[in-house]
């Protein structure tokens, strides 16, 4: 078995077995707390560039199928478990892990401690890290400061060209900042015409759809890297109904003249208690992000705060004064439970629903 280390940026070095593909690598450090939907996870474009943990010990052990992708590409930097399952069991089990993580060459360190290596994320927040091909190379040496991160992964995860996914219904359009396969999912079900665009699309060209609603999706990195897409929901917040999830919240946030900022270590796991301000219910939601909605910043703004995380108070939800706007933290298309928040979709297509066009092709919400 061939021995690969986990260095990071604080100087702590884990020895492990290696897994998945040979080449050495660096990344963001994080952490997911799910027991189950590492499928899901690895395959998430959210995590673009990260180094991706996982607490629970056992991984793989229900092998890999072809119809639970989140994205065509895995896009994880790596993969840290405790153990990767060598023989899994499933009826729909079509591939090991570490033959997935090979064919789409990431690598994946297993054999050490993850829950060690969590607290030490959950100590000393989300770091940089290091991912070596064998024990003992000079690669323990590198100097930090000249290994950047990358700030490019929304226009690597978005779709380079515009596409339909017919429907008879709502007409949406769906931004895709690096979209989970989810909210296509869950908009097909709803019958929905969709036409998926890139992340620069304009306001105008968005516009020119004439759509019922705009869906904007999660996505990787610090949404004040897109500033584009920033000015671009400007423009469209007060003329369609609008829904965002994860990046789509904080960009939507950011439109509003709200702030974003970092999170120490950031929310991964599949059960994150959120508070629905309006109905006084709590939901256990599926969440991975690393930024959030900074609360004082929402006063000066026409944002109300309508949902919170119960875990430390974190903006979950938002809605506009005046305009049919709304958005979630957490990821309502994931759904383990198996049904959480899927109804946002539902009041997202309601909320069409209610908005008038004008025959010049502007909409005003009634
Ligand atoms: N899943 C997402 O859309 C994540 C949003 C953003 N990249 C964050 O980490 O906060």
């Amino acid at each position: 078995m061939k021995k690969r280390q986990l260095i990071l940026e604080d100087g702590t070095v884990f020895t492990g077995t290696a897994f998945g593909s040979d080449a050495a690598t660096t990344g963001e450090i994080v952490f997911n707390t799910g027991m189950t939907g590492y499928q899901e996870i690895i395959s998430d474009p959210s995590y673009c560039g990260q180094i991706v943990t996982l607490t629970y010990p056992l991984i793989g052990n229900y092998g890999i199928n072809s119809d639970d992708f989140e994205s065509i590409q895995p896009s994880i930097q790596a993969l840290v478990v405790k153990e990767a399952a060598a023989a899994p069991s499933n009826f729909r089990k079509q591939y090991t892990i570490d033959a997935f993580l090979k064919f789409h060459q990431i690598p994946g360190i297993e054999g050490i401690d993850t829950r060690k290596l969590t607290k030490i994320i959950r100590k000393q927040g989300a770091m940089k890290a290091r991912l070596t091909e064998a024990v003992d190379t000079l690669e323990k040496h590198a100097s930090w400061e000249s290994i950047t991160l990358p700030n490019d992964q929304v226009q690597r995860m978005s779709t380079a060209k515009p596409y339909v996914v017919p429907g008879r219904g709502k007409r949406i359009v769906v931004m895709d900042f690096g979209m989970k396969h989810g909210i296509l999912r869950e908009l097909a079900a709803r019958d929905c015409h969709i036409t998926v665009v890139p992340w620069h699309y304009t306001a105008e060209q968005i516009l020119h759809l004439n759509p019922d609603g705009i869906m904007l999706t999660n996505g990787p990195g610090d949404p004040k890297d897109v500033d584009p897409a920033i000015q671009t929901i400007r423009e469209l917040i007060s003329q369609v109904p609008i829904f965002g999830i994860c990046l789509g919240h904080q960009l939507i946030a950011l439109a509003a003249g709200a702030n974003t900022e970092k999170l120490k270590f950031g929310h991964r796991g599949s059960n994150h208690p959120v508070k629905d301000l309006e109905t006084g219910k709590t939901y256990l939601t599926s969440q991975n992000h690393g930024y959030t909605v900074t609360k004082e910043s929402l006063a000066a703004t026409d944002l109300i705060l309508t949902q919170v995380a119960l875990n430390d108070g974190t903006v979950e939800g938002l809605k506009h004064r005046q305009y049919p706007v709304m958005c979630v933290q957490y990821h309502p298309e994931a759904a383990p439970g198996p049904e959480d928040t899927r109804h946002l979709f539902d009041n997202f297509l309601n909320m069409t629903a209610q908005s008038k066009h004008s025959s010049k092709g502007e909409a005003t919400y009634a």
